[in-house]
């Protein structure tokens, strides 16, 4: 019988989404702190529940061979790199492994046919969007109504499970632009004595710094978020960001760095959300403009847009893979941000001798679909048009076509192939009885949670899809996080 207190020696075989190593006695879990795949420990039991335990690591018995020094000088602060302590190649394998067990546990299949997971070459600096918490250690309000900083600025990430923010001010996964723009910022909330949200008092103005990175252009947007109506100043801290961009070295590749966008995001009180609805410019464009190979992607403050570019077009690529696209098919993009993976297909369908296919995408934030249906237009793809709303509501309604208040007609879409890119959360039931129903040849569904993904292909394939491959992607390089893309097909259709 386990017992608190009680010192084992544990093989760590898999790592919890907290980073915990997990070890086995008699079958039972034990997440083990300070310990990784690979490790033998000697551990203390600090907490026993019912069907697993928890311990801390007291001795490395036999160190993994994925053990690393860790290289970010704020590895043990920063909760941001769960793998810090790990090489890249174990990072790999780690993932690969939670995939594939994902599918065989949650997802039901027996062996399901997995491709090697596609890490990058270089891991480092490649978050296209920074989004980083803003601290000055709590607010004071002294009579007469002002609100002084209680202590130093800092920007920088979340300390593991907590809301301190960790300074940091070179980060290995952020771009130069970020870390200059958060510098210059710093500069200027001491300089002007502005204060950060305080969440005790509900007070303070500035609560994230927000940078977006377009790497193929090198045009940078900057977004502030407040608690307030506007920055004192603001056009002092304009220039301070500008010109800390400015005095950025060119890349290798010669692609300048310059601030094109700077907004204001309001977000008022309590709340557990990053940014708000409202965005106001206050210098430059509302949106930055992306390259990726021969399209242009505009990106508004609030789109989600895929934070590693690199790995967006194995990612891609890999859709485009799986669809054999012959120019002719009727593509549904749901959840489609902005629109790219489905300008994408659209651009390779434009390609085919047979030209006639069409895109319809679905996204549930308004700015993302302005952005969509622009970008379809700059990239002269007239095959595609973007709707607003949730999946699951329009879905049914495209399927059967329709005409909105406005008289702006959809006509009745007939989808060969239906791509899915949900959020964490994965697609809701009743979205995916809908895709089955509508009878897609193929289903291609990116994920950004095993989980997730493997509980809607258990679903799918009692709708009468079968899994046929998948690929596991390494959008996330030193966190837990790992994409992947899988194929399916409505069963007796199997044409890859
Ligand atoms: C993982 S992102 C994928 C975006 C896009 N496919 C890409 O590759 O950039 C998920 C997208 O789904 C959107 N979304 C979330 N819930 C939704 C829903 N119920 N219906 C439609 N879109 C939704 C989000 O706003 C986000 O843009």
């Amino acid at each position: 019988m386990m017992e608190k207190g009680q010192k084992c020696q544990l093989q760590i075989d898999d790592m919890s989404n907290e980073g915990q190593g997990i070890g086995r006695i008699d079958g039972m879990a034990v997440f083990v702190k300070g310990a990784i795949p690979g490790d033998t420990v000697l551990a203390e039991i600090t907490k026993i529940k019912k069907n697993y335990a928890f311990a801390v690591t007291k001795e490395i018995v036999e160190p993994s061979p994925y053990r690393i020094d860790k290289e970010c000088p704020y590895a043990e602060e920063c909760g941001g790199c769960t793998y810090a302590g790990m090489s890249y190649q174990g990072q790999l394998a780690v993932k690969e492994k939670q995939v594939r067990e994902k599918l065989i546990r949650l997802g039901g299949l027996e062996s399901p046919e997995l491709n090697s997971i596609v890490g990058m070459d270089e891991p480092y600096a490649y978050r296209n969007k920074g989004q980083m918490p803003i601290s000055t250690g709590g607010i004071i309000t002294r009579k007469g109504g002002i609100i002084e900083n209680l202590g130093k600025c800092t920007i920088g990430f979340y300390k593991a499970k907590s809301h301190d923010v960790v300074n940091c001010d070179k980060c290995l996964l952020q771009t130069p632009p970020a870390a200059a723009v958060a510098q210059a910022l710093r500069e200027f909330m001491k300089s002007d004595n502005i204060t950060a949200y305080d969440p005790k008092w509900e007070k303070g103005l500035m609560r994230h710094l927000v940078v977006k990175t377009a790497m193929g252009t090198g045009e940078v947007m900057a977004i502030l978020v407040i608690n307030g109506k506007g920055i004192p100043n603001s056009s002092k801290l304009v220039e301070m960001m500008d010109e800390a961009i400015y005095a950025l070295p060119a890349r290798e590749d010669g692609v300048e760095y310059n601030l094109e966008s700077v907004v204001i995001n309001i977000n008022k009180g309590k709340t557990s959300e990053i940014m708000g609805k409202e965005c106001i410019p206050i210098a430059g464009k509302p949106t930055i403009l992306e390259r990726v190979g021969d399209l242009e992607f505009e990106v508004s403050p609030l789109a989600f847009y895929q934070v590693n570019p690199v790995q967006m077009k194995v990612l891609y690529d890999k859709v485009l893979e799986y669809a054999q696209l012959k120019g002719t098919e009727n593509i549904l993009d749901l959840y489609c941000g902005v629109g790219t993976i489905g300008l994408y297909c659209a651009n390779e369908m434009r390609k085919k001798s047979s030209n006639t296919g069409k895109v319809l995408g679905i996204e549930s934030v308004k700015g993302a679909v302005m952005d969509a249906n622009r970008n379809a237009v700059i990239n002269g793809l007239v095959n595609t048009q973007f709707l607003y709303g949730r999946a699951e509501e329009e879905l049914p309604k495209v399927l059967e076509g329709y005409t909105d208040k406005e008289g702006f007609e959809v006509q009745a879409f007939n989808p060969d192939v239906i791509i899915l890119d949900p959020p964490r959360s994965g697609c809701a039931s009743e979205l995916l009885e809908a895709v089955a129903a509508a009878g897609p040849d193929k289903i291609i569904y990116v994920s950004c949670d095993p989980a997730t993904l493997a509980r809607d292909v258990k679903i799918l394939g009692e709708l009468g899809y079968q899994f046929v491959e998948g690929t596991p992607v390494d959008m996330f390089p030193w966190t837990r996080h790992v994409e992947t893309v899988i194929l399916m097909t409505r069963c007796g259709k199997n044409d890859k």
